[in-house]
C-alpha cells in the first residue's frame, strides 16, 4: 500500500503538481498548480490514488448506496474503485443528451439512496456541490465526499455549510511540506504558496468567523467561543512546550505521586485511573493536586462515564473517588445520548470543569468507529459549552476549539496482546493532525521514565512545530 508521503512525490514526478504562475478559472494567478488529469496516464498511479481513497472511505466507515465521481478527472478513478470492490456506480452527465432518456444521471438507484462523491482536487468546492445539486433533483441523498487534494481554500467548510462532510486525503501544506522535506522545493516557494492559500481562501472570505487554516495552541487559547479549560490547558501546552499526557497507569499512590513529581515539568496532563489504585485516599488526591499546581499540569481521570444523566452526576460528584473534586477533565461514551454530558456538566460546569468525549478508541475491533464518531463529533459541537475535545485517533472536527487527544501511542507502531494498538507521535500529531498524545507503557515501562518523557514530549512538540509550519522539516 502507498502512503499520502510517497504518493505526493510521485504526482509530482508525473508534473501533476506544478510551482510557477498559472491563471486559475476565477482569472486569479497562483503560484501552484494541481494538475491530476495527468493520471489518467499513468495506470499504476492512478489505481494506487484509488487503494488510498476507498483505504479512506473504510476507515471513516462510510456507509452509502453508490459512488458518483465529479467529471471528469475523478471519473476513472470511481470507476476504477467501484469495479474493483462491486460498488454501484453514477455517472453524472454535464449536459443532458437531447435524445433518448434525457438524464443527468445515469445508472440505477432509488430515491432517497445516499451516493458518495469522489473529486480530484477541492478548492471552493464548488465542483462537488453541483455534482451533488444534480443528484438532489434525482432524489438522491449527498452526505460524504472524498477528495485527493484539498487546495485548503475553504472547500471543507463550505461543503460542511451545506451538509457534506469532506474527506480530503492530502492537504497542500501537506503536500509542500513533503515536497520541501524531499527538497523538491525550497522554503521560498512553500512559503509563497502558503501565503496564497491563506490569502485567497474563498470561504473565510464571507464567513470571518470560520478558521479554515491551522492555528498554533496559542491562537486556539483565544478563540472567542473556546471552553476555558481548552483555553488553559492550549496556554500550559504552549508555554511548557509539551503535548504530552502521561497515562499514569499505576496500582501505588507513592508511586503515582512519585510520577507526578518527576514527570510534572515534562507534561501537560496526567491521566490516571482512580479505580485501579489499591491505596486511594482523599488525603492521597490533595498532593496530587498540590503537584498539578506546582508543575503546571491538568488532571484527567479517565473513567469513561456511560450511564444515564441522572447516574454520571452521582458517579462525577460522589462515592469513594469524588471525582469532580480533583480532575479537571473527565471523558465520557457517546453511546448514552446527550444525558451523559448534561449530567457530567451539571455537576461540572460550576466548577469549571472539562468533559471529553470518546469518539474513537485505540484498541483493534472497536465499534467507536464511522457513524458512531460522527454522532460523538456532532453531540461534541452541540455542546460545547461542556465538551472541551475528544478521545479520538484523528482529528474529527474543523473546529478548532476542539482539543483532540490520542492514546496508543508509543515510539514504535505496534500493539499489545490485548488488542491496544500503537501509533507514533509523529504520526498522531502532524499526520492525523490530533492535538495531545497520551503515553503509558511506552514511559512507564521504561527503565528511565523521564528520559522516556522527554523522547515522547520532544517528538510531539516537533511533530505540532512542522505542522503548523513553525520548523523546517
Ligand atoms: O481508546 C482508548 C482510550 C483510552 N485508553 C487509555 O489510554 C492508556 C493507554 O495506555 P498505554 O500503556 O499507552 O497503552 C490506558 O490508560 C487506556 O485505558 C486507550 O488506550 N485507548
Amino acid at each position: 500500500p502507498i502512503t499520502a508521503e510517497s504518493l505526493i512525490l510521485k504526482l509530482h514526478d508525473v508534473n501533476g503538481v506544478k510551482f510557477g504562475e498559472y491563471k486559475l478559472k476565477s482569472g486569479l494567478l497562483a503560484p501552484i498548480y494541481i494538475h491530476l488529469r495527468v493520471l489518467v496516464s499513468h495506470p499504476a498511479l492512478t489505481h494506487q490514488v484509488a487503494n488510498l481513497i476507498y483505504e479512506r472511505v473504510q476507515e471513516e466507515g462510510l456507509q452509502f448506496d453508490s459512488v458518483c465521481g465529479v467529471p471528469y478527472t475523478a471519473l476513472p478513478l470511481a470507476t476504477i474503485i467501484c469495479s474493483r470492490h462491486e460498488l454501484p456506480m453514477l455517472i453524472r452527465r454535464k449536459e443532458a443528451k437531447d435524445y433518448g432518456t434525457k438524464r443527468l444521471v445515469e445508472g440505477s438507484f432509488r430515491q432517497g439512496d445516499t451516493c458518495l462523491i469522489i473529486e480530484d482536487t477541492v478548492t471552493s468546492g464548488t465542483s462537488i456541490l453541483e455534482t451533488a445539486e444534480v443528484l438532489y433533483k434525482e432524489g438522491l441523498k449527498v452526505t460524504d465526499a472524498i477528495v485527493l487534494m484539498d487546495r485548503e481554500q475553504g472547500g471543507v467548510e463550505m461543503l460542511a455549510s451545506k451538509g457534506i462532510k469532506l474527506h480530503p486525503i492530502i492537504s497542500i501544506s501537506q503536500l509542500l511540506r513533503v515536497l520541501q522535506a524531499a527538497e523538491r522545493i525550497d522554503a521560498q516557494t512553500a512559503q509563497i504558496v502558503l501565503e496564497f492559500i491563506r490569502d485567497n481562501n474563498t470561504f473565510r472570505y464571507n464567513s470571518p468567523d470560520v478558521f479554515p487554516l491551522e492555528l498554533s495552541y496559542s491562537e486556539r487559547a483565544k478563540l472567542p467561543n473556546i471552553h476555558p479549560l481548552a483555553s488553559k490547558l492550549l496556554k500550559i501546552m504552549e508555554e511548557k512546550q509539551s503535548n504530552l499526557c502521561v497515562s499514569a497507569d499505576v496500582t501505588n499512590s507513592e508511586e503515582l505521586l512519585q510520577l507526578a513529581e518527576s514527570l510534572g515539568p515534562k507534561i501537560c496532563m496526567l491521566k490516571t485511573h482512580a479505580d485501579i489504585l489499591q491505596d486511594y485516599t482523599l488525603a492521597f488526591i490533595q498532593n496530587m493536586q498540590a503537584l498539578a499546581e506546582k508543575h503546571n499540569f491538568l488532571i484527567f481521570e479517565d473513567r469513561k462515564f456511560a450511564d444515564i444523566g441522572n447516574t454520571v452526576k452521582r458517579q462525577y460528584d460522589g462515592g469513594l473517588y469524588q471525582i469532580s473534586s480533583w480532575s479537571h477533565i473527565v471523558n465520557a461514551h457517546a453511546v448514552p445520548g446527550p444525558g451523559v454530558v448534561k449530567g457530567l456538566s451539571a455537576v461540572g460546569k460550576p466548577l469549571g470543569r472539562g468533559c471529553l468525549l470518546i469518539a474513537q478508541m485505540s484498541c483493534q475491533g472497536t465499534l467507536a468507529a464511522g457513524e458512531y464518531t460522527k454522532a460523538a463529533v456532532q453531540m461534541a459541537e452541540e455542546h460545547s459549552d461542556s465538551v472541551m475535545g475528544f478521545i479520538c485517533g484523528s482529528k474529527l472536527t474543523e473546529r478548532p476549539e476542539f482539543i483532540h487527544m490520542t492514546p496508543g501511542v508509543q515510539m514504535q507502531a505496534g500493539g499489545d496482546l490485548l488488542g491496544q494498538q500503537y501509533t507514533t507521535p509523529e504520526e498522531v500529531i502532524y499526520s492525523k493532525a490530533s492535538d495531545v498524545i497520551i503515553v503509558g507503557r511506552g514511559i512507564l515501562a521504561a527503565s528511565d521514565r523521564v528520559e522516556a518523557a522527554e523522547l515522547y514530549r520532544k517528538s510531539g512538540w516537533d511533530a505540532y512545530r512542522k505542522r503548523v509550519g513553525q520548523s523546517s522539516i
